[in-house]
C-alpha cells in the first residue's frame, strides 16, 4: 500500500520567509512531478505567490470580519480562523479524497504532500482553539510535521537564537507534533553556527563569552542594549542552553535558502524522517490519548448512570428507604427524593391529574425490574454517545451537527 500523504505545516515569525519557503518547496515538488495539495490559512495575506487549492480568503473576508465584529488585526485573524475551523471537517474529507488512489484512473498519482501556510502571528494559530482543532484533526488523518521557519541572519546572536529556540520548544510542547527547524535565508548567513550551538554546548558558551567581551551581547551587531558584564543574562542563557539539550535531540535541523533553493532536498529528507517518526512514536500516543478519552467518557457515563439510578431509587435499599415514612433524609439525594414526593403530593392536592397513579409507578419499577431498567438507561445513554471514535477529535463534526455554521 502507498504510504499516506504527509502534511507539512509551516509556522514562523512574521518575515521569517514562510511564504517564500512555501513557494520554493511547492515549485520543487512540481519539478519532481509530485504535485502537492496547498492550503493558505493566512486570512490577512495580501497576495500569495503560489496557487492554493484551499485558501481561507476564498470563504472568509478578513476585513469584513474586523468591521463586523469591531476587531483589531489580530482579533480579526483569530475570528477568521475560528470561522474557518467550522469547515475543517469538509476540508479533511476533501484531502482524504485527493490523497486516495484514483480508482477510475489508477495511473494518476495521488497527492503525497499537503502544504499549509499559516499566519505570521504564530500565537494566533498555535495557541488558539481553532489552530489546535485544525492541527489535531489533520494529524488524526495524516502524518503531520511542523516546519518552524527561522530567519537565520536575525538569529545569529546568542540571545535571539535562544529566544527562537524557546519559541520553537513551546510550539513543540503545544502541538505535540514532530518538528523540523528550517534555518532560512542561508544565502545571507550560513546556518552552520546554529547547528554547532545546538550540538556543542562549549561552542555556544564560547560565542556567549565572545559577545560579552565585545559588548555585543543581546542583539545583532551589539545593538541590543545589554553590555558586557550582564552576568545574570549570561548564566541564564547557559542554563537554558543545557535545559534545551534534550529538546534539540528531538529535532531535525536544516539550512535552506528559499531564494536559491539550496537545502530543499535535505528538507524533504527530514520530512521523510519525521513522517516515519510520526508513525512510530506520535501516532500510537495520539491513539492512546483518544482511547483514554473514550474510556474516561465511558466511566463518566457509568458514574452518571449510577447517580441517576440512585436518584430514582431503583436500587433495592434506596427504594426501601424511600418508602419508609419515619426515616429522615440522610443524604442530599434522599432529601431531594422527599422533596419530590412532596411536590407530587402537593400536585395531587391541587387537583392535578396523575391518572391512576401511573406517574409515580411508571418510573419506579419493582425490585425485579431494576436490572431491565438499568439496562435500558445504559442503552439510552450509550445510544446518545455512539459517535464513531474518529469523530471524537473532530470538533467540526460537532459544530456541523449543531448547525453553528449553517
Ligand atoms: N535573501 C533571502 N531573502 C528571503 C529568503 N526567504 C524570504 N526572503 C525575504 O524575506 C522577506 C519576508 O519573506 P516572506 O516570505 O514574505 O515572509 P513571511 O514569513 O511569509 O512573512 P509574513 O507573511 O509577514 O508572515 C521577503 O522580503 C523575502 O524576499 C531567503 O531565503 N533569502
Amino acid at each position: 500500500m502507498a504510504s499516506p500523504a504527509v502534511s507539512v505545516v509551516c509556522v514562523g515569525m512574521a518575515g521569517s520567509g514562510k511564504t517564500t519557503f512555501m513557494q520554493r518547496i511547492n515549485s520543487h515538488l512540481h519539478s519532481k512531478k509530485t504535485v502537492p495539495y496547498v492550503m493558505n490559512l493566512d486570512p490577512a495575506v495580501h497576495s500569495v505567490p503560489f496557487e492554493s487549492n484551499i485558501d481561507i480568503r476564498d470563504s472568509i473576508n478578513y476585513k469584513e470580519v474586523m468591521k463586523q465584529y469591531n476587531l483589531g488585526p489580530n482579533g480579526g485573524i483569530l475570528t477568521s480562523l475560528n470561522l474557518f475551523a467550522t469547515k475543517v471537517d469538509q476540508i479533511i474529507a476533501l484531502l482524504e479524497k485527493r490523497t486516495a488512489p484514483n480508482t477510475e484512473n489508477p495511473s494518476a498519482k495521488p497527492v503525497e504532500h499537503i502544504l499549509v501556510d499559516t499566519p505570521g502571528q504564530i500565537e494566533v494559530f498555535v495557541w488558539s482553539a481553532s489552530g489546535s482543532i485544525f492541527l489535531e484533526t489533520l494529524a488524526s488523518s495524516f502524518p503531520t510535521v511542523i516546519a518552524y521557519i527561522i530567519d537565520t541572519p536575525r538569529a545569529s546572536s546568542t540571545s535571539t537564537f535562544m529566544s527562537n529556540m524557546l519559541y520553537a520548544c513551546s510550539i513543540l510542547y503545544k502541538t505535540k507534533l514532530p518538528m523540523i527547524l528550517v534555518f532560512n535565508k542561508t544565502d545571507v548567513r550560513d546556518a552552520e553556527f546554529a547547528k554547532e550551538w545546538m550540538t556543542d554546548f562549549d561552542k555556544f558558551q564560547a560565542a556567549l563569552r565572545e559577545e560579552e567581551e565585545a559588548g555585543a551581547f543581546g542583539g545583532e551587531g551589539g545593538a541590543g542594549g545589554f553590555g558586557a558584564g550582564s552576568g545574570y543574562m549570561g548564566s541564564l542563557l547557559n542554563s537554558m542552553s543545557l535545559m534545551l539539550e534534550e529538546f534539540y535531540r528531538h529535532l531535525s535541523v536544516v539550512g535552506v535558502s528559499s531564494m536559491t533553493g539550496d537545502g530543499v532536498d535535505e528538507f524533504f529528507e527530514a520530512v521523510e524522517t519525521k513522517r516515519q517518526e510520526f508513525e512510530r512514536d506520535y501516532k500510537p500516543e495520539l491513539e492512546r490519548k483518544r482511547k483514554e478519552r473514550e474510556e474516561q467518557k465511558s466511566s463518566q457515563r457509568e458514574l452518571e448512570l449510577g447517580k441517576l439510578m440512585k436518584d430514582m431509587s431503583v436500587s433495592g435499599s434506596a427504594g426501601k428507604d424511600r418508602k419508609g415514612p419515619e426515616t429522615g433524609p440522610e443524604t442530599v439525594s434522599e432529601a431531594e427524593d422527599e422533596e419530590e414526593d412532596e411536590i407530587i403530593k402537593r400536585g395531587l392536592a391541587d387537583g392535578e391529574d396523575f391518572s391512576d397513579g401511573d406517574y409515580e409507578y411508571d418510573y419506579r419499577p419493582s425490585a425485579g425490574d431494576d436490572e431491565g431498567l438499568s439496562e435500558r438507561y445504559k442503552q439510552a445513554l450509550s445510544g446518545s454517545q455512539s459517535v464513531p471514535s474518529e469523530a471524537d477529535s473532530s470538533f467540526a463534526r460537532y459544530l456541523r451537527a449543531s448547525n453553528v455554521n449553517q
